[in-house]
């Protein structure tokens, strides 16, 4: 399908009325396309003016396509068949979920896990190509990723240039080290052109198209959709969807988005990264919680919430979706993956200039990453944990986990911890579940999400870590201080050195968790981390616990 469309009602419809007059009088849609980098304020200008090239990247795409296509012909007669991409955030989301879409394989590395990196390594590199994706080309994570596959292709006897390519900005050092080893290609990405909104340029279209993604089609879709959404109308779509969210701001500000679409699996967790980054700081913006369809937020009418819905018909009504408890505050989304991407992205920074943020930066995922690198350069004696079982260890505040009985089964002692969580969790709260452990293998820790909602009440949102600290975690710190925190960190069976740095990747996992807990500790709301000591007792536990309360 490729039409575009939204579906308002009830409140979301208010919404409308009340502040599209506003984007429309300021002439916000044809002045983006223009690249008009004043709309965000005065602040925000000088950034805005080296972000826009993603409003009008069709051209640039429709002449890489035909290189990638070479590319993987290429690579394929060489037997090299299989794509493993690096990268965090902007660098990979957009890929993946049009790699998902389609159904062919990419695996993802956008982790420090040691058993996930292992687990990606011990399927082999001789058929592999491994796509190192960052635009600043000094990312950790990936940095961290590239090492490990150079090193793996070396130990395979193979020649490691064969088997990597880089996509990077100009004059970026993972560029210079790219043509230094003499990578298959290099492909120097629009540097105007920021990391989330980066889906339709390289970054998304390479590592997406060597997996065999048909990517003309994505962009056919995206173009054609744009022309409606950069028309000051009142029917454009994105402005439509930013009124909703800007009437709601500040308060109504958790979005509950429920994927109804099944041909677009894992969609939310690219809007996920495109919204909570460019709206959450300055004490503001929108929590994107990412729920599966028939989740309990799904029937909530509180004050703070706004449902948004991806549908695959725009025949679907709302009754349809609920039909015992109908909600008169719905926003539903329906369009092809290519024209979502770009009504998402005119839709998030239309609804940041409602609210008076820049959308181009993210201040507060420095500090997790600053808070790390302390950490790994002057390892201090780890704080004992306040409670010690077979399974876990459990850390946090006293003034939380000081009432909670420490002897007694494990999963006792997990559900007195949760039962503990919910009395800081208030009207305007959210949980935040932050999982520094296997994405690829223990994706049933998913599950803990869904059982805390019904829970508590109270919106929850999952994020594997460190993928999260580069999306929601702008907000967790950024945004609101309403959060609370669950991190789940692992002891790992395998660890693995990282090629030419002096830790390993259960190091810098250990201390990510570490730096982004105590940032967020710094900003006054509660982290609780429970570390896993055997991954799959424990986890199974920790399910136990969380779905019996
Ligand atoms: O592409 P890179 O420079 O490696 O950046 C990857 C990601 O990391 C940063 O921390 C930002 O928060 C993200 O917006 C970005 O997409």
């Amino acid at each position: 399908m490729n039409s575009l469309g939204i579906n308002l009602s009830g409140n979301a419809l208010h919404g409308v009325d009340q502040r599209v007059e506003e984007l429309l009088s300021n002439h916000f849609a044809s002045r983006l396309l223009e690249r008009d980098h004043t709309l965000w304020g005065p602040e925000a200008e000088a950034e805005a003016s080296q972000r826009l090239g993603w409003v009008d990247p069709f051209d640039a795409a429709f002449e890489l396509i035909p290189q990638i296509t070479q590319l993987r012909e290429q690579l394929a007669d060489k037997g090299i068949t299989r794509v493993v991409l690096a990268g965090m955030g902007g660098s990979s989301l957009g890929a993946e979920v049009m790699a998902r879409a389609a159904g062919v394989r990419l695996d993802v590395v956008d982790s420090t896990d040691p058993e996930l990196v292992g687990s990606i390594l011990a399927a082999g590199v001789a058929d592999t190509v491994f796509v190192i994706s960052s635009k600043s080309g000094s990312t950790a994570e990936t940095d961290a990723a590239r090492r490990a596959f150079t090193q793996a292709l070396q130990d395979a006897g193979l020649t490691p240039g064969d088997h990597l390519i880089a996509v990077t900005d100009p004059g970026s050092p993972l560029e210079s080290l790219a043509r230094d080893h003499q990578y298959t290609a290099v492909f120097e990405a629009d540097p105007t052109i920021g990391g989330r909104y980066s889906a339709l340029s390289a970054f998304g279209l390479v590592p997406a198209g060597l997996a065999g993604v048909e990517l003309t089609t994505i962009v056919d879709d995206a173009e054609a959709a744009s022309h409606s959404l950069y028309e000051d109308d009142e029917t454009n779509p994105a402005l439509r969807a930013a009124a909703v969210l800007g009437a709601g701001a500040p308060s109504r500000n958790k979005l509950i988005i429920t994927n109804f679409d099944q041909a677009l699996p894992g969609f939310g967790d690219w809007i996920e990264q495109l919204i909570a980054e460019s709206t959450g700081k300055h004490g503001t913006g929108f929590l994107p919680v990412i729920v599966e369809p028939g989740a309990v937020e799904n029937r909530s009418h509180d004050e703070d919430v706004i449902h948004l819905h991806l549908i695959a018909d725009p025949g679907e009504s709302q009754a349809t979706l609920n039909p015992e408890d109908p909600r008169d505050d719905e926003v539903q989304i329906y369009g092809s993956l290519g024209a979502q991407l770009v009504f998402w992205e005119v839709t998030t920074v239309a609804a940041a200039s409602l609210i008076g943020v820049n959308p181009f930066d993210q201040p507060d995922v420095e500090s997790a990453k600053v808070a790390t690198r302390a950490v790994l350069a002057e390892p201090t004696t780890p704080e004992p944990p306040q409670i010690s079982t077979a399974e876990f260890d459990l850390f946090g505040p006293a003034g939380l986990l000081g009432d909670v009985e420490a002897t007694g089964e494990a999963q006792q002692i997990l559900t007195e911890v949760f039962t503990v969580l919910g009395t800081v969790l208030e009207d305007d709260s959210y949980l935040a579940v932050q999982a520094y452990t296997n994405r690829l293998r223990q994706q049933h820790l998913t599950r803990l999400r869904p059982a805390l909602a019904r829970r508590y009440g109270r919106p929850v949102t999952f994020g594997w870590g460190p993928r999260f600290l580069h999306s929601t975690g702008q907000f967790h710190k950024g945004g609101p201080a309403t959060g609370v925190f669950i991190q789940i960190t692992a002891d790992s069976e395998l660890d693995l050195q990282i090629p030419g740095l002096n830790y390993s990747f259960a190091e810098l996992i250990t201390a990510q968790a570490a730096g982004d807990g105590s940032v967020l500790t710094e900003t006054g709301q509660p982290v609780v981390r429970i570390h896993l000591k055997d991954r799959s007792a424990a986890i199974e536990t920790l399910i136990n616990a969380a779905e019996q309360i």
